[in-house]
């Protein structure tokens, strides 16, 4: 049956009423795949879902209808094998930076020898430029390199899937910058399969595969999937200058600033959502039109 590495059918999510009122329902009918492999981007207004879809697919919260289904197996709970990164690092206080990621990395593989949990640990504080505060407690660190260091972590364990909570979020525009660019090179390293929730346009086109496109909540849907075909390795610096680039983005944006709240519970967009999956774009296939460059400067929603 489940043709995608990650199939999500059919999910939806609905919370009682206090009173007598009807039930709240924030999404439904949320129904697509992520490939092995893939960076899979989220979109959508503040409150219409992503974050308990992505706490669903990680296991930790259920679903009021519909399945998770990873490698073949249904997600019932939380494991291992999904990693998940929120915004606010999730580090344990009390242990160094090192000990932070040893103790994920020791809980994953129980038989390894302390040297290589240790050695394994130290490759992926490397691979996030965190050499030389080993030691440091999370209160003696940035919150730029606390996050890298919850980056490491996530990576380091290497889960089947990586779950990333607007992992940028609380950091300047400089930090995330450089962040981003660790990321791509430690997914590029390992290949991981992810699925990012983010609020940036531009964050999204520089990491995804793909982006996920919702509407407004209530009654939110994942409407459309978008392509993001720009050859990779991408820097931030040049792919702004790959012919691609604005067409993809303003049609995130138009989609997002106009089309979602008056589609809200519907597909975006002119044609109507074919079957289960949202409807997949290729914004360079558009017509120049839906791509004016006077929407770019809305960008961050
Ligand atoms: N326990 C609850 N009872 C009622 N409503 C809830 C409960 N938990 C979450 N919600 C509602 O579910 C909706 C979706 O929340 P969620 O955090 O998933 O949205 P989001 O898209 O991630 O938002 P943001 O972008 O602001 O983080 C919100 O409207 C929220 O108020």
């Amino acid at each position: 049956m489940t043709s995608h590495f990650v199939e999500v059918e059919g999910l939806a999510k609905r919370f009682p009423a206090p009173g007598k009122g009807e039930a709240l329902t924030v999404f439904e009918n949320a129904s697509f795949g992520i490939d092995k492999g893939e960076f899979v981007c989220i979109i959508g207004h503040s409150g219409c879902g992503k974050s308990t879809i992505l706490n669903i697919l990680a296991g930790l919260d259920q679903a009021s209808e519909g399945v998770v289904v990873m490698n073949g197996k249904e997600v019932a709970g939380p494991s291992l094998e999904r990693g998940v990164v929120f915004q606010n690092y999730s580090l344990l206080p009390w242990r160094s930076t090192l000990r932070n990621i040893t103790f994920a990395v020791q809980a994953r593989w129980p038989r390894w020898s302390r040297d290589k949990v240790i050695e394994h640990s130290l490759r992926f504080l490397e691979l996030v430029g965190l050499q030389g505060v080993e030691q440091r407690k999370p209160s003696q660190l940035s919150g730029g390199m606390r996050q890298r260091v919850s980056i490491a972590r996530a990576f380091a364990t290497q889960p089947q899937l990586l779950l990333m909570d607007e992992p940028f979020g609380a950091l300047d525009a400089l930090t995330r910058g450089m962040i981003q660019e660790e990321l791509i090179r430690i997914w590029e390293e390992t290949h991981q399969t992810v699925f990012m929730i983010t609020h940036d346009v531009d964050e999204a086109i520089l990491l995804a595969d793909r982006i996920l496109l919702m509407t407004n909540g209530p009654q939110a849907r994942v409407a459309e999937s978008v392509q993001v075909a720009i050859p990779r390795p991408r820097q931030r610096t040049d792919i702004i200058h790959h012919p691609d680039y604005y067409r993809i983005r303003n049609h995130l944006v138009i989609s997002l600033v106009n089309r979602s709240k008056e589609l809200s519970g519907s597909a975006v967009g002119s044609e109507p959502q074919v079957g289960k999956y949202p409807r997949v774009v290729d914004p360079t296939r558009e017509p120049a039109a839906d791509t004016d460059r006077t929407t770019c400067r809305q960008a961050a929603i």
